[in-house]
């Protein structure tokens, strides 16, 4: 299949968002704080609404967007919580603070995120649903991070 450039740097950009994933369990793990965290999702909603219109983008369309992404992020961090519970420990890995560290990093991806998606939905390539999921199977590194990825970009090709 070709190469959609539009479609693989908006990938990237949802790739570098899940990478996250693990910073944010580990401390959830370490604190032994819930994955679900309503009133900071509420607050990256309305961030990413509100940041939409400088990008010529509908805000319905980056809400739905970014709902996707933490819900696969959520995901990711259930499987990684199954993971170490399953083990009995986290990997030894350094720690990272959450709302010092981590969630400063998830908002400076916003724009990243909302830049990449204005290009991609400017030009959508035909048959959509095919180049996404060729893309996304030439790009997952293990079926773990394909379904995340598969999750994150559910209505990517639901363009108006
Ligand atoms: O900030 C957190 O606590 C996260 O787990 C990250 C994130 C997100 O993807 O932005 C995901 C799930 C939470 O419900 C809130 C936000």
């Amino acid at each position: 299949a070709t190469i959609t450039p539009t479609l693989d740097q908006l990938l990237t950009s949802i790739d570098r968002r899940l990478d996250l994933a693990e910073a944010v369990a580990l401390h959830k793990w370490d604190h032994q704080q819930p994955v679900q965290a309503s009133a900071r999702e509420h607050q990256v909603l309305v961030s990413a609404r509100q940041a939409a219109v400088a990008h010529h983008l509908d805000p319905a369309r980056v809400e739905a967007f970014f709902a996707d992404q933490i819900e696969a992020n959520k995901l990711l961090q259930y499987h990684l919580l199954d993971t170490w519970h399953r083990a009995r420990q986290a990997p030894a890995l350094p720690r990272r603070d959450l709302a010092n560290e981590v969630r400063p990093e998830l908002d400076l991806l916003q724009e990243q995120l909302l830049s990449a998606l204005a290009r991609f939905d400017q030009t959508p390539p035909d048959n959509c649903a095919n180049h996404l999921a060729d893309a996304l199977q030439h790009r997952a590194e293990d079926s773990t991070r394909h379904l995340a990825l598969v999750r994150a970009s559910a209505q990517l090709c639901k363009l108006r």
